[in-house]
């Protein structure tokens, strides 16, 4: 299944459609912002959708009976918590199923192979017709599309959202980047992915902002398969293993005093962020890790370098400071929004 994710969304055949939409949204995002500011929340607030996707991620923080199966189960049934999961889940799969049917309705066959999507990919390799070991049922394609809206989504916008709090909390850092993403832009119109290339304090924030607030920050719950020992601690097949990623990022004997401050110029001298060397796992680390953190990555330096070059932000007057407090489970938000005010940048100067 992964090696499908990887090959169908994330590989080089559907590099441009991914690509053109991406950038699509990033435009939809400025358009709103420049034409009426107090758009600002639009693109992050929630549809339906977002609520059925907010509502399966506090699911999947787990229950009483995840914890403690042998009376654990009986409690989640007198507490609601298993009709809550029932229901949940009979909405995304409803939602995905209502996807599927639309990419089935349409045919693939008018359609040109530019066009085709991940979904339309995921229908052929389960077609009749195709007899390769990769066949896919129905159900496994709605388990890949869930995996896209639960995994994909909220960890994007959550970074975003606490990278533009830790930029407009530290002026210093804003200006420094402001800097370097509008020399090397100039008077272009677009920024585009070569562009980002060469801005290497932009790609230090975004890491910076991953090693700080990690969106899963325990990462995804993992049960071991076989004995091993880690630090000297026997670990017995069946056990329950969460990573402290969190804690990882801002542990002091691996980033020093500063280790809490916001300061991205740290990683200067190249740092693994990606869980080879586990100095911090914002994408987890080995077999398991996430297979996307390329491109969500891009999109981030993206998003982040178009705000920054074609806006100054503010905190909107009457808020002294930003309140970074932390909410949630498995996804790990901002608990209060972030309201930023953003005033056009004028290129002429
Ligand atoms: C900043 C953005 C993202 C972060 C921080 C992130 C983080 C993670 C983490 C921590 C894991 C679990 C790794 C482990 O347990 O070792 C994971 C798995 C996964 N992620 Fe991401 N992710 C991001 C974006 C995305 C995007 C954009 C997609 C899809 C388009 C995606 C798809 C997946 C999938 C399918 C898995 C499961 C992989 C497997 O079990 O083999 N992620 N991600």
């Amino acid at each position: 299944m992964r090696k499908v994710f990887v090959s169908e969304l994330l590989g080089p055949k559907r590099e441009g459609l991914f690509n053109d939409v991406i950038d699509m949204e990033i435009e939809n995002i400025v358009r709103s912002l420049s034409s009426n500011p107090s758009a600002i929340e639009e693109p992050f607030r929630g549809a339906t959708l977002k609520e059925m996707l907010d509502e399966a991620k506090s699911m999947l923080g787990g229950s009483i009976g995840d914890h403690f199966p042998i009376f654990g189960r009986s409690l989640d049934k007198l507490t609601g918590w298993s009709d809550r999961l029932e229901k949940c889940f009979s909405n995304l799969d409803g939602y995905v199923q209502m996807v599927l049917d639309e990419h089935l309705d349409r045919g693939g066959s008018e359609i040109s192979d530019h066009e085709k999507d991940f979904v339309h990919a995921l229908i052929e390799l389960s077609s009749k017709k195709n007899t390769s070991a990769s066949c896919l049922t129905k159900d496994d394609i709605k388990a890949l599309i869930m995996d896209v809206l639960t995994g994909g989504t909220d960890t994007i916008v959550v970074t975003m959202v606490w990278a533009m709090s830790e930029i407009v909390r530290n002026p210093r850092v804003m200006q420094k980047l402001q800097k370097e993403i509008r020399s090397c832009i100039g008077r272009k119109p677009k920024i585009h992915r070569s562009d980002i290339m060469q801005m290497k304090y932009l790609k230090m924030v975004v890491k910076e902002t991953l090693r700080l607030h990690p969106p899963a920050p325990l990462l995804i719950p993992r049960e071991c398969i076989n004995h091993c020992q880690v630090g000297g601690y026997d670990v017995f097949p069946g056990t329950r293993v969460l990573i402290n990623a969190w804690g990882i990022g801002r542990d002091p004997r691996i980033w020093g005093d500063n280790s809490t401050k916001f300061y991205p110029e740290r990683f200067k001298n190249e740092v693994d962020f990606v869980g080879e060397k586990f100095d911090m796992v914002p994408f987890g680390g080995g077999r398991r890790s996430c297979p996307a953190f390329n491109q969500a990555t891009t999109i981030i330096e993206l998003t982040i370098g178009k705000l920054l070059y074609l806006f100054d932000w503010e905190v909107p007057d009457g808020y002294e400071e930003l309140n970074m407090e932390e909410k949630g489970s498995l996804v790990v938000h901002r608990k209060s929004s972030l309201f930023l005010v953003p005033r056009k940048h004028n290129r002429q100067e």
